[in-house]
């Protein structure tokens, strides 16, 4: 077992009395005095009840709901990892919830559904949906995942995300953004391959096509080789496919700008990295292993900007920089859904905050997860967004929104 393996159980293990996992509840009203329990539970609990039952609305007023986002997940593409069960997947999940609270402060239950029928998995997270403001869905396979995430957006009327498509795809978005204008490209001449054709890079190549990518400089490569024409394709890889004979990523990676990896662990060479373009760019974001080490990226192209899903190099892209303000944000302002509009507003923010602050460079494309300025920088942008693009049902005051979220960002432990 290596360091990292051993302390990364030692952290999730029960410790100092505390239980295991990452995560508990915390109780925010007084339960100490019979009154107060008359109050928290019978006979006082009904009257909020009977309030609820006259108007749903008013669950937003007496319970946490306008503050708790369902974390869900069947574990069927956990990381990349792959299937390995809801169950297994239940540490990701926790961890998302972690980082709902620790950068947003949003309560997330992680749901773990023993379910992958698709059909079904719609009815029992649809079933759920009362206990929630907003619900993120987390590491459920494509092709599946589209159809579940399409469903309940069309039957609930709370924000319904799936992570791994948007929350990947802003970020991507926003260090792309920030590679070109380091490296002097053109976006409309970038060339671009992607290993992956899952929930992330579809998403991630769709925002790259909004942000001004032509279409036809994308090369996409799956399990079985690069998307063509002549291959029998599903409807969402079909959208990519090239008319090309070449089959694997290596015949397609020559001159490539960029190279977008969300599929698996060394699915990238150094061979590959040789044949790319001067001053690559390149993303190689299947966690927790990506597709080629930074080190040996370097290796093969000293001026590569480099970024990858991990915590543990430089320029960390991964969907925890954006999921927190994202959900902060569609909460506030009461929001039907989390649209496009806002989803381009968190990229620019994120963009901006990088490409602004003095450390802007290759080894900085875009904000630390740490870096305490997300919630107040972020958040407002994404809210006003919702206001304009009108899926906001409530709107507050930008000086008082954000005086709410500096004096949130003081609780935040
Ligand atoms: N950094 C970040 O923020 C994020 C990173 N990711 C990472 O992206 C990866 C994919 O996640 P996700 O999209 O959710 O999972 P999916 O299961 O939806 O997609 C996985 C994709 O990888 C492809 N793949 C598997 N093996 C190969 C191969 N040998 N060559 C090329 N492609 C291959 C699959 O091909 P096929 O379609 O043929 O099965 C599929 O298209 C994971 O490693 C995950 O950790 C995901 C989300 C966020
Ligand atoms: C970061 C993330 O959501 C993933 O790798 O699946
Ligand atoms: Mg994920």
């Amino acid at each position: 077992m290596t360091t990292l393996e051993h302390n990364a159980l030692q952290y999730h293990a029960a410790r100092d009395a505390r239980p295991a996992g990452k995560i508990a509840i915390q109780v925010t009203k007084p339960v100490d005095s019979q009154d107060d329990l008359s109050l928290a539970y019978s006979p006082g609990v009904a009257v909020p009840c009977m309030e609820i039952n006259r108007d749903p609305a008013k669950a937003y007023d007496y319970t946490a709901k306008g503050n708790l986002v369902g974390v869900i997940t069947n574990g069927t593409a956990v990381l990349g990892l792959g299937d390995i069960g809801a169950l297994a997947g239940k540490p990701v999940m926790e961890g998302k919830a972690v980082l709902f609270k620790k950068f947003a402060g949003i309560d997330a239950f992680d749901i773990e559904i023993d379910e992958t029928d698709p059909k079904k998995l719609v009815e029992v997270i649809a079933a759920l949906h009362p206990t929630f403001g907003g619900i993120n869905l987390e590491d459920i396979k494509a092709p599946e995942c589209f159809q579940v995430e399409r469903s309940l957006r069309e039957r609930l009327s709370i924000p319904v995300f799936h992570d791994d498509q948007h929350g990947t795809a802003i970020v991507v978005g926003a260090g792309f953004l920030n590679a070109l204008r380091l490296t002097g490209r053109d976006i409309s001449l970038a060339k671009i391959v992607c290993s992956g054709a899952g929930a992330a890079a579809l998403a991630c190549l769709d925002m790259l096509v909004d942000l001004g990518v032509p279409r036809k400089n994308i090369t996409v490569c799956d399990s079985r080789g690069v998307l063509t024409t002549s291959r029998d394709l599903s409807e969402e890889k079909r959208a990519w496919a090239q008319d090309t004979q070449a089959s694997t990523l290596g015949e397609v990676i020559g001159m490539a700008d960029v190279f977008l990896g969300l599929s698996g662990p060394g699915l990238l060479s150094q061979d590959d990295v040789r044949k790319m373009a001067a001053r690559p760019i390149v993303f190689a974001l299947a966690n927790p292993e990506p597709e080629l080490r930074p080190e040996r990226i370097r290796e093969a192209a000293p001026d590569a900007i480099v970024a990858t899903g991990r915590s543990d190099y430089p320029n960390q892209i991964n969907n925890a920089l954006c999921f927190p303000y994202l959900f902060r944000a569609a909460l506030d302002v009461a929001a039907t859904t989390i649209n496009q509009a806002m989803k381009r507003a968190c990229v620019v923010a994120l963009a901006e905050m990088a490409a602004t602050d003095a450390q802007f460079g290759t080894e900085y494309i875009v904000p630390s997860l740490l870096d305490k300025r997300l919630l107040t920088g972020v958040t407002p942008l994404i809210a006003a967004a919702a206001v304009e693009s009108g899926v906001a049902r409530q709107v507050w005051d930008q000086q008082v929104y954000r005086g709410r979220l500096e004096a949130l960002a003081k609780t935040l432990i």
